[in-house]
């Protein structure tokens, strides 16, 4: 069951005083931030910063010490990724999560299947067509219907990019937490990349939260920024706002 589409402005996510030491290492130590419906929401910071560790928190993959976790105000901290993925909760991964003896299509209608049943009963499930159509409809979107039909695992390194972000739309999420999608891919893809996540935020009306270090996408692509230093929220605001925050240029942007 996905989440109903938000008739409010309030908010689709909201994480508050969350806090995940390793051992000595406050990883993150009490990150608040809401994210609205519809929003774009970029999460930048230094290596080590704690991106990374507040990601894996909200998708129920690591359980925090403190702090809780809100989807359209119901509590959802440790609930598994599981459970998360129906309510309406998507993910990309760093590495690519294609099937690469799947054609780019059957691919797609897979991870759209990620709602019913085990991996086998997904990968010998009858045809849908429903699900052909949406599939259809993403492969347009994404300009890939030429390599539709081929093996996910013989195209470019890029091209199986844009398989496996719109793996994560098939099921029409209503939160997609992005973990660095333009890493390992050719620069001339980035701004494609950019213009198609804003394609898709209009037309499904979803929410983003995207990790991501190649900071022009990320102004480019955002609504808002949350900035990370050292666990910590250091700066949330529009791209203009985080561009002209002295204290971001010092610490992080400047450097
Ligand atoms: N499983 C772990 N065990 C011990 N320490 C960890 C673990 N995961 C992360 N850390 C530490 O927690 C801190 C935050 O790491 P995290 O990976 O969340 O940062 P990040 O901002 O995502 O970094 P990057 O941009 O390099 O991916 C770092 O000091 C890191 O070494």
């Amino acid at each position: 069951m996905s989440v109903a589409k938000p008739q409010t402005d309030a908010p689709l996510l909201r994480v508050s005083g969350l806090k995940k030491a390793y051992g000595a290492i406050q990883a993150v130590g009490g990150v608040s931030f809401e994210v609205r419906p519809g929003e774009i929401f970029g999460v930048i910071g230094p290596n080590g910063s704690g991106k990374t560790t507040l990601f894996n928190s909200v998708l129920g993959q690591i359980t925090p010490d403190e702090g809780r976790i809100e989807l359209q105000g119901r509590d959802i901290t440790g609930l598994s990724p599981r459970a998360l993925n129906h309510l309406g909760v998507g993910r990309t991964f760093q590495t690519l999560q294609v099937f690469g003896k799947m054609t780019v299509r059957d691919n797609l209608i897979v991870a759209a299947q990620e709602h019913h049943g085990t991996l086998l009963s997904r990968l010998f499930a009858p045809a849908d067509s429903g699900l052909s159509d949406k599939a259809d409809a993403l492969i347009d979107l994404f300009r890939i219907r030429h390599v539709a039909d081929k093996k996910a695992g013989e195209l470019s390194y890029g091209q199986q990019k844009l398989v496996d972000i719109a793996m994560a739309f098939m099921s029409e999420p209503a939160l997609v937490l992005l973990d660095e999608p333009c890493a390992g891919v050719n620069p001339s893809l980035v701004g494609g990349i950019s213009t198609l996540l804003k394609d898709l935020n209009r037309r499904q009306g979803g929410s983003f939260v995207v990790i991501e270090h190649n900071m022009d996408f990320v102004m480019d692509l955002c609504h808002r920024i949350l900035v990370m230093v050292e666990g910590q929220v250091m700066a949330v605001g529009t791209p203009d706002e985080i561009r002209a925050n002295k204290q971001v240029l010092d610490a992080y942007l400047g450097s």
